[in-house]
């Protein structure tokens, strides 16, 4: 069981963040039903340009499927903490998959939120239920989920190319299929707030990946970050999935789609549960802008090569909040293209 240290829930606590955030007030919303015939890649694009961030309905996944992931969730939180222990990582395996409680990544970071992080492949088979257990596991739930969303996801990333005039639509969409893709799932419960304020749930941070598609129960807690800086509420949903733009698309779209940045904040005196695939490219994957992006922007790259292996390695070495790509770009300011000139 993970006993916080004097100090670590005051750091949880973060007296900066007492104010509550203003609601985003137009959430981008996209109707994947209804895309084709409503102009969705379009909107899809925009809503990646200015916040990274947008809304899916008419997606597709059942909703009694919703439902029983949410249910099982919370059923697995509410076990007793040795329990939820037994499927924690081994220590200093290296493995980040696994259950944790207030510790987020291997740098310091806590907040008031327990996880079950998993890794996701396309290729990996369905685990056979071990002999006597029920077929209806937790985990073989979560494959069910993984397969229903990995294929809304490409719809949404077929879209994505599409709203950036690519020719290849299926460019973005083949990344996360790929056999080796590297792919997660984490299954996040913030309890409800031990006292009346704000407690960071899950520090701000952008996600690494190239598209994290997120589902919540009712309870609100997300924030993003608009391009100003500004935080703004984002009012819970249960019936639609939220999809952020992360690093790795990006940099892929030479930094035309904005990493939105976000975090989750803590007030309710009701348990968040939240469930987020985040869809990676395969490790060897060199990471660059997009064929067909750079003659649109007079050639000029934001970003040096890297695989995401590479960019992996450098960022599980930083704090949740730091820019993790800064190391990655090009610099580009009127002292360094003079440098290069001399
Ligand atoms: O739990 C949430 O609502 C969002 C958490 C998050 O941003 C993450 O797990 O990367
Ligand atoms: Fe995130």
């Amino acid at each position: 069981m993970v006993v916080l240290a004097k100090g670590e829930l005051e750091q949880i606590a973060l007296p900066a963040v007492q104010r509550a955030a203003p609601p985003l007030a137009a959430v981008p919303e996209v109707d994947l039903a209804m895309a084709a015939a409503n102009a969705g890649a379009r909107a899809v694009a925009r809503a990646c340009e200015e916040h990274g961030f947008f809304k899916v309905t008419g997606h597709g996944v059942p909703a009694p499927l919703l439902a029983r992931v949410e249910a099982a969730a919370a059923a697995f939180f509410a076990l007793p903490q040795q329990e939820k222990e037994k499927a924690a990582a081994a220590p200093g395996g290296g493995s980040p998959f696994g259950y944790a409680s207030k510790r987020i990544g291997g740098n310091g970071d806590l907040g008031w939120v327990e996880y079950l992080l998993l890794g996701v492949s396309a290729a990996a088979p369905l685990p056979a239920a071990p002999a006597g257990a029920s077929p209806c596991s937790f985990r073989d739930l979560l494959d069910e989920y993984v397969a229903a969303v990995r294929r809304m996801t490409c719809a949404v990333l077929e879209l994505m190319a599409e709203g950036l005039g690519l020719e290849d639509t299926g460019a973005l969409a083949r990344l996360v299929l790929a056999g080796d893709s590297d792919s997660m799932l984490r299954v996040n419960h913030y309890p409800p707030r031990p006292e009346p304020g704000r407690l960071t749930g899950f520090g701000e941070h952008t996600d690494p990946q190239i598209i994290s598609v997120l589902r919540s129960n009712a309870t609100a807690g997300l924030e993003i970050s608009l391009r100003d800086g500004t935080w703004v509420a984002v009012p819970a949903d249960a019936d639609s999935f939220f999809v952020n733009v992360g690093d790795a698309l990006q940099v892929l779209t030479n930094g035309r789609f904005r990493s939105v940045r976000h975090r989750v904040m803590v007030s309710s005196a009701r348990p968040r549960v939240s469930v987020i695939f985040f869809g990676g490219p395969p490790p060897r994957e060199r990471l660059a802008p997009l064929p067909g992006l750079l003659d649109r922007e007079g050639g000029r790259r934001r970003y040096r090569d890297f695989t995401w292996r590479e960019y992996k390695t450098s960022a599980y070495r930083t704090k949740l909040a730091d820019n993790r790509l800064g190391r990655f770009e090009f610099d580009t300011t009127p002292a360094a293209a003079a440098a290069a000139s001399s």
